[in-house]
């Protein structure tokens, strides 16, 4: 796949497929790409040559509303923050999200309150904007999966996150692809994140190509 605006190449033949169950890592420099081609994958941005596939299905070329709602099905998404409501609640940040996908109000609710309990978020009244980042990015994390994506894509999740909720949001996201038979791709700068992930990849020069082991660091030949 081809990527590129206002006549400056951004992604030059990249080229990735993610597997169900599979965790893979994205690093590379400030402004080479990571988060356009999580744009391109999820068929917000357009590539000027190449295919974007899910299950098969060629994405890239779908009218707005098969894109919209294949997106709300198959994708879930996580950002660094700010992406949640802070003045609704945890549950209705969580079943926006299914509510969005048509679910019934009854099935909608009853399936974030689940969802919340399973990732360890108290199931209060407080606003989200209340609660600590690490609560506020599981609440995310729930939001990505109540409609039970086949990938989901999470661009510095753990950006804004101190060391200890930094370590919980890990465990949770990189836990996902085994108990929820789903792909992940994290957008990350950090190493011990990324090195959590089954593959690491470095996008560089609008190239995506294996990233050095943390050991291969620094090292000369
Ligand atoms: N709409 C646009 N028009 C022109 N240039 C753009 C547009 N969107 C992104 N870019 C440029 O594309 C390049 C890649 O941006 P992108 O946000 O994908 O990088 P990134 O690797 O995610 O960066 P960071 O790590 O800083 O978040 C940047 O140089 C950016 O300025």
């Amino acid at each position: 796949m081809r990527y590129q605006t206002g006549g400056r190449v951004i992604l030059d033949a990249v080229d990735l497929t993610v597997k169900s169950g599979e965790s893979v890592a994205i690093s590379g420099p400030s402004g080479s790409g990571k988060s356009t081609l999580l744009m391109c994958a999820l068929g917000l941005l357009k590539p000027v040559s190449g295919t974007v596939h899910v299950h098969g299905e060629r994405i890239d070329q779908l009218p707005g509303r098969r894109l919209l709602k294949l997106r709300r099905e198959s994708f879930g998404i996580v950002f660094q923050a700010g992406e949640l409501l802070p003045e609704l609640t945890p549950v209705e940040n969580v079943a926006i999200a299914a509510l969005l996908s048509n679910f019934s109000r009854n099935e909608a609710f009853t399936r974030a309150e689940e969802l919340l309990a399973e990732l360890g978020v108290p199931i209060t009244s407080t606003d989200t904007g209340t609660l600590s980042g690490g609560e506020q990015q599981r609440v995310a994390v729930a939001r990505a999966l109540i409609n039970r994506p086949s990938i989901i894509l999470a661009d510095e999740p753990t950006g804004a996150l101190d060391t200890a909720a930094r370590e919980a949001v890990s465990d949770l996201l990189f836990g996902l692809p085994s108990i929820w038979e789903c792909g992940l791709v994290v957008v990350t700068h950090d190493q011990k994140v990324a090195a959590r992930a089954q593959r690491r990849l470095l996008l560089q020069d609008g190239l995506l190509i294996p990233a050095a082991e943390p050991s291969e660091i620094g090292a000369v030949s």
